[in-house]
């Protein structure tokens, strides 16, 4: 028992190569640590079942779950927490907003400010990613509303994801119809999910899935009713907790340690490539149009 539980605990550090540090400008202090375990802050919301060993994690920043700074480094301290815990054995990721998973990166974090908010910023996406692509629990995504770029980023990230079956909600990585480019650890994690022909085709034209599409070609792994997916995902939790811990976190990493490492080998490169793509005068120009659209899409 001693040895898996040794197993259990090392087994994360491995896959994410030294990388449990978080940006320190923006953590939010724990407000509690209740008895029952369910502590929040801000922006994230999260509810241990300790018969289970199974939490769930809502991300709550209405009215769309735009992944700001504050919300990626509340999420990246809180998955810390749940990753050093004994009794913690599996992730439910969803949004406490109903309709939208989440709008994928907050646009306002990088539109109009510093360099140093940039690098700042894309530090804890990088960390997010790297926490919860290399996470040793099971995770999965309960996905009950949108899931656009970012947010389709998160779901993919995780081990099984189940969304509402509704056309009115869609999936995908659309950064090119914002005129921006997904990163080729967003590609990887796309390719790892459905496939190099099929990535390559939606990240160049930035396709939206509805749902139903995205369960054809395994964007997706099931669809249920909206009012199901939190149950669902709690039955697909238990059947994935059944399979022997030692042996599915040793598995796990086989295929996503090299796609880990990937990033982790170049992450300061990768930030200054962002940045420096992200503050062109040109790039700018194109997210405020995209956010004006937005805007516009309202009246
Ligand atoms: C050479 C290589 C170099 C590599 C460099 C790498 C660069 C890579 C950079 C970045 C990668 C980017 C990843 C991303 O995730 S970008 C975000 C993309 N997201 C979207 O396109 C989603 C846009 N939103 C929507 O489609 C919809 O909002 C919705 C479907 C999610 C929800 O629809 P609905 O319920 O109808 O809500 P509204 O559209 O009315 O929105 C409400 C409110 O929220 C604002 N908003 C929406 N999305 C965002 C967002 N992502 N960020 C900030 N704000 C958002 C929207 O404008 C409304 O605001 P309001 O009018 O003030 O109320």
């Amino acid at each position: 028992m001693a040895a898996l539980a040794v197993l259990r605990r090392s087994a994360p550090a491995r896959l994410l190569s030294g990388t449990l540090c978080v940006h320190s400008r923006v953590l939010a202090p724990w407000r509690q640590y209740q008895s029952n375990r369910h502590f929040s802050n801000d922006k994230i919301l999260v509810e241990m079942d300790e018969s289970t060993g199974v939490a769930v994690m809502k991300m709550k920043n209405p009215p769309v779950n735009g992944l700001s700074l504050e919300l990626l480094t509340e999420f990246s301290i809180s998955l810390e927490k749940l990753e050093i815990d004994r009794g913690c054995r599996g992730l439910i990721l969803t949004s406490a907003s109903p309709k939208v998973f989440s709008a994928g990166l907050d646009i306002t974090e990088m539109c109009g400010k510093s360099a140093e908010h940039y690098a700042a910023f894309w530090k804890a996406v990088q960390e997010m990613w790297l926490k919860l692509f290399g996470s040793n629990m099971v995770t999965i995504a309960a996905i009950n509303g949108s899931s656009p770029a970012g947010g389709c980023l998160m779901a993919m990230c995780c081990d099984y994801r189940i969304m509402a079956d509704s056309p009115k909600y869609a999936i995908g990585l659309n950064e090119t119809q914002l005129g921006i480019v997904a990163p080729f650890w967003f590609k990887d994690t796309m390719t790892h999910t459905v496939g190099s022909r099929v990535t390559e085709q939606s990240l160049q034209l930035g396709q939206m899935y509805p749902a139903p599409a995205a369960l054809k070609f395994g964007l997706v792994d099931q669809l249920v009713p909206e009012d199901k997916v939190q149950i669902t995902a709690a039955a697909a939790m238990a059947q994935w907790l059944s399979v022997p811990d030692h042996a599915r976190q040793i598995t796990k990493p086989m295929i996503r340690k090299p796609i880990v490492d990937r990033l982790v080998k170049q992450r300061e490169a990768d930030i200054d490539n962002f940045v420096s793509f992200i503050s062109k005068e040109s790039i700018q120009k194109s997210l405020q149009a995209y956010m004006d659209r937005l805007k516009q899409k309202k009246q």
